[in-house]
């Protein structure tokens, strides 16, 4: 069994779509990014990749890439899944915390847990996801924009528990 940890930060922006696990967020800000800046899934795309040892999202999806621009992430997170199960890696779970003073996402997770899910071959109770704000404090805390924090346990494919 190895483990993961993933971080990512995306700022708001006027004019773009808020993406959180897939789910547009009703919200009069977006968030700034090469593809739509899911924040969340990022985060928990370098969980995955962090627990195989294979680098991070900008290795493999480089935002300098034009094939990226605007791209759904949950696309480069089913890439990221074929990835590690090329190298012979199941994922056990995922745990991530989407950290935002506003907008209030409760009524959101359900559909960002079935989202990750689907794209990840799981079923939904491994895929957990939750909020926090940070009571004013910090960037999230002014509205500046919106941080996540992943965790995942993957298996060899040959030994899944
Ligand atoms: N953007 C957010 C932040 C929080 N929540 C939910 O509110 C609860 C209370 O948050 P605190 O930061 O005051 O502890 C939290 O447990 C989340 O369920 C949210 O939906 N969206
Ligand atoms: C996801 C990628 C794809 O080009 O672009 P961004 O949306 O800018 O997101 P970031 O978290 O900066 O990670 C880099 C890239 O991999």
């Amino acid at each position: 069994m190895r483990v993961g940890i993933g971080y990512d930060v995306h700022s708001f922006v006027e004019g773009r779509p808020l993406i959180l696990g897939g789910v547009k967020v009703p919200y009069h800000l977006g968030l700034k990014g090469h593809s739509d800046a899911d924040v969340l899934v990022h985060a928990v795309m370098d969980a995955l990749l962090g627990a195989a040892g294979c680098g991070d999202i900008g290795k493999h999806f480089p935002d300098t890439d034009p094939q990226y621009r605007g791209i759904s992430s949950l696309v480069l997170l089913k890439d990221v899944i074929a990835h590690l199960n090329n190298l012979q890696w199941v994922v056990g779970n995922v745990d991530a915390v989407v950290i935002a003073q506003a907008p209030k996402i409760a009524p959101y997770i359900e559909q960002m847990r079935v989202n990750m899910a689907r794209e990840m071959g799981v079923a939904t109770n491994l895929v957990s996801v939750k909020a926090t704000t940070t009571e004013g404090l910090g960037f999230a805390g002014r509205g500046e924009g919106i941080s996540a924090q992943a965790v995942a346990c993957i298996y060899p494919a040959t030994n899944p528990r």
